[in-house]
């Protein structure tokens, strides 16, 4: 049987009190009041006062109530309603001069006869944690308004190509909710073809776990092209599979201008025709590309006879029209393969890939005949006409520079010219 002496009493409240002092939390009773009526060793350190300074002493002197609002509707709360309550209480302590954030369990005291006289409570100072929740929520708040609002398409994708994020953008672009799309498979989410170009790139990442740069181009819904330019580093994280993160920005504007750029270089803005810069760079490729295939190569050089007199009777704006429609028809002439290009004022250069001088001289033939046979209406009154003089040339075994073929044509242009014009010379 077991009996209670006091020195067993003694040594139990004894024991209980080294136990609740230990406690990192904070462990109270208060009257009915609001006074103290116990608290364990971690609530005096919070003060910074003795026992006998707590005890039978109301809250007002530790908090600072005015700041200390749910701590008071707490308390109230299990006095009145004689009920259990888990709750939030951000207390200002008067001893640490400073707001803590508090998880709060209380609860009423009863009597025998089941009267409330007072409340017991355990708190436990979750500050540190609440700033930590706050400073992630924040941060996370933060990167999810950079992600959202970046001008670039941001994605996780692991290695079985299960999208792992998306930021706003991205979803948009594929047409479904950022929610929708993680955790699906690409090829659930996009076209087949679409999903796994996209694939490719990522595969080159998983496979050299290095950083790709790399330019994508995809047709939209309307079939347009759209470029991109993407970046794909590899993000691995222990005991999940390897990822990437990409990052995706949209080119086309920039791409689709860097290609003008690059045309109108290339490009004479009366006629439309190459120009000389787009003509010198060719004509060394197909020399080179004759040479090393020992294909015929021939060039042709037209020039417009009396231009200057045109220009006299027409004025400089009738001569650029007649330059057009000169332009015009010499396009409508060529073969696939043929490069035209405006080298001079009135002076055109056609390069013939893989042509026969016997070819060439008869293509030049039918040119001369087709420019003389134009007539040009304009704001003048009668109907313009124009000849051509034309030089042409074939690459010879002994060239040693397309410098030697372009002289050539020279030479038979001009010997057109002293020849009486409005003819074909070939050398
Ligand atoms: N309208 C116009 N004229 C140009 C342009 N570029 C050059 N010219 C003119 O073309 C004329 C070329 O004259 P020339 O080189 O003396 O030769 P040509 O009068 O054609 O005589 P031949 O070539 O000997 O038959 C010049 O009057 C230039 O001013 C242009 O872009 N527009």
């Amino acid at each position: 049987m077991l009996s209670i002496n006091k020195n067993t009493v003694a040594d139990f409240d004894y024991i209980k009190d080294q136990v609740l002092d230990s406690i990192d939390s904070f462990i109270y009773t208060k009257d009915l009041q609001g006074n103290y009526t116990y608290v364990n060793q971690a609530v005096l350190n919070l003060f910074e006062k003795s026992l006998d300074q707590v005890i039978g002493f109301a809250d007002t002197n530790f908090f600072d109530l005015s700041l200390s609002k749910e701590l008071k509707n707490n308390d109230r709360e299990v006095i009145e309603k004689g009920i259990r309550v888990e709750n939030e209480e951000s207390s200002f302590i008067r001893a640490k001069n400073e707001v803590r954030i508090f998880k709060v369990v209380k609860k009423p005291l009863f009597d025998l006869h089941g009267n409330v006289i007072g409340i017991c409570g355990i708190s436990t100072d979750i500050t540190v944690e609440k700033k930590l929740q706050e400073q992630v929520a924040e941060q996370s708040f933060l990167l999810d308004t950079m992600l959202n609002n970046i001008d670039s398409h941001i994605y996780v994708k692991d290695s079985e190509r299960t999208f792992l994020y998306v930021n706003t953008r991205t979803a948009d672009l594929f047409g479904n909710s950022a929610a929708n799309i993680i955790g699906k498979k690409d090829i659930d989410i996009l076209p087949k073809n679409i999903a796994d170009h996209f694939y490719t790139s990522d595969k080159k990442v998983f496979e050299t776990k290095t950083k790709q740069v790399i330019e994508e181009t995809v047709k939209d819904e309307k079939g347009n092209n759209c470029h991109y330019i993407s970046t794909k580093v590899p993000f691995n994280q222990p005991g999940k599979l390897p990822a990437i993160i990409g990052f995706s920005t949209e080119v086309t504007e920039l791409f689709e201008l860097k290609e003008k750029f690059k045309q109108l270089a290339n490009i004479d803005s009366l006629t439309n025709l190459y120009n000389r810069r787009y003509f010198t760079l060719h004509i060394e490729k197909e020399y080179l590309r004759a040479k090393r295939y020992s294909h015929p190569m021939t060039l042709i050089s037209i020039d417009i006879d009396h231009f200057k007199s045109i220009n006299d009777k027409y004025g400089h704006p009738g001569g650029d029209q007649i330059l057009i429609a000169v332009a015009n028809k010499l396009k409508a002439s060529l073969r696939q393969t043929d490069i035209l290009a405006r080298i001079g004022g009135e002076e055109f250069s056609i390069i013939l890939p893989n042509t026969s001088i016997a070819s060439a001289i008869q293509f030049a033939e039918r040119i001369r005949v087709e420019q003389s046979e134009l007539r040009i209406t304009g704001e003048w009154d009668s109907e313009a006409s124009i000849s051509v003089s034309i030089g042409v040339s074939s690459l010879l075994t002994g060239d040693k520079s397309f410098d030697e073929l372009l002289s050539r044509t020279d030479k038979a242009l001009y010997q057109a010219k002293k020849s009486g014009r409005n003819r074909v010379c070939h050398l």
